[in-house]
């Protein structure tokens, strides 16, 4: 079984569906700094934008025709985005009427992060409809030394962005921002996008640190926040040395290298991304037992993803506990959205593995799994209904 695991796919991008249960919304308080923990921050450039500006932005999106055959930068599922700015060329007539508005993101950022080479390096418009794309799943802007979004209709939305402190989904928080307003965080955010009634629409700024790393689609960055001891910096050297990215040679060895520092420090994320590529044997010799053990110190700590590799590792006998003990990782990891948990618990609770027959339960979890666009829990209730 651990050779079908993949050690990249499902975990930066999809750390957590969103959770209904789970709304709290961060007020900005008199230094509009949120703390994210870790010393992370999110910072509010209040009314960085004219009115004006924030009205081109909209219309621009008004008027675009949806493509919806566009994949999307983050989850690469069909959206709606459109570019206007790519490598700091205007790509889009509302660009260039924006020019003022890229300058003074750039002399904020110079003020606040003390970037003066910092340039606009993309500039997005994103729509999110109820019947279309209702979010993000949890990620880190890896290519962006600062990012901005301007949630542009406000009034029209409940939820938006998040940032996640924790490992699952009920350690997120949503922002209150004016139309004006920019939300400004940096790599080390995990976050996403939960719009949870109407519609929304958003520009996002990222911001390079430098006119050649724009250009040359590099994020050097991470190098001296890692030595420093960053665990989001050896995640993410981790990451793209695996798949050699951003500039970063593919090099599994200096993937395994910082990913064990962050991993000792207990990141979650990485013990699991660790653990998988040790389960894997992809660029490293294969080692089960201590990759197993990494993903059980990520799951331990309730990562979802991780939760579900213990979950398939029982039933295969690769880990102790049986069947009774995989229904109760895929249920934990299910109920904060992992839609191939929520499979897995379908199918347990249909077939009455490890858990007492519930097939009324069993389908709803294959719904949720479903509705998340997970094609085999599609058949199996397509399959359920004949
Ligand atoms: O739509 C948004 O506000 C942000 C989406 C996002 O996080 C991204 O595009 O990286
Ligand atoms: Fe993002």
């Amino acid at each position: 079984m651990f050779a079908l695991l993949a050690p990249f796919a499902s975990d930066c991008r999809t750390d957590a569906q969103p959770d209904a249960t789970a709304r709290a919304y961060v007020s900005f308080n008199a230094s509009l700094i949120a703390d994210a923990g870790l010393g992370r921050v999110v910072r509010l450039a209040r009314e960085l934008l004219l009115a004006e500006e924030a009205e081109v932005l909209m219309r621009t999106i008004r008027e675009h025709k949806a493509k919806l055959s566009h994949l999307d930068s983050i989850d690469g599922l069909p959206s709606y985005e459109l570019y206007i700015l790519e490598r700091a060329h205007s790509v889009h007539p509302a660009a260039d009427t924006l020019s003022p508005l890229f300058a003074r993101l750039e002399r904020h950022v110079e003020a606040t992060y003390g970037c003066a080479a910092c340039r606009v390096c993309h500039c997005l418009l994103r729509r999110y409809l109820p019947t279309e794309r209702t979010g993000v799943p949890s990620h880190y802007d890896r290519h962006a030394f600062v990012t901005a979004v301007v949630q542009l209709n406000p009034a029209d939305f409940e939820g938006g962005l998040f940032l996640q402190r924790g490992a699952r989904a009920d350690s997120r928080a949503f922002f209150s921002a004016g139309p004006r307003d920019a939300i400004l965080h940096q790599y080390d955010l995990n976050h996403g996008v939960d719009v949870t009634h109407g519609t929304r629409y958003s520009a996002i700024f990222w911001l390079a640190d430098s006119a050649a790393s724009c250009e040359e689609g590099t994020s050097p960055w991470y190098a001296a926040d890692a030595e420093a001891g960053s665990v989001f910096a050896q995640d993410a050297l981790m990451e793209l040395h695996a798949l050699g990215q951003h500039g970063y040679a593919k090099d599994f060895a200096a993937a395994v290298k910082w990913g064990t520092l962050a991993a000792e420090q207990g990141y979650a994320p990485s013990q699991a991304r660790l653990g998988r590529l040790y389960l894997a044997g992809e660029g490293v010799q294969r080692d089960p037992r201590l990759g197993l053990e990494w993903v059980r110190r990520a799951a331990e700590q309730g990562y979802p993803s991780a939760e579900y590799t213990m979950g398939v590792a029982c039933q295969y006998g690769d880990a102790d506990g049986g069947l009774e003990a995989a229904a109760r990782w895929f249920r934990s990891a299910a109920e904060a959205g992992e839609a191939k948990a929520q499979h897995e618990l379908g199918l347990a609770l249909a077939n009455g593995d490890g858990v007492a027959v519930d097939r009324r339960e069993g389908s709803l979890w294959l719904q949720k799994a479903a509705a998340q666009g997970h094609s085999e829990a599609k058949a199996d209730l397509e399959q359920e209904r004949t």
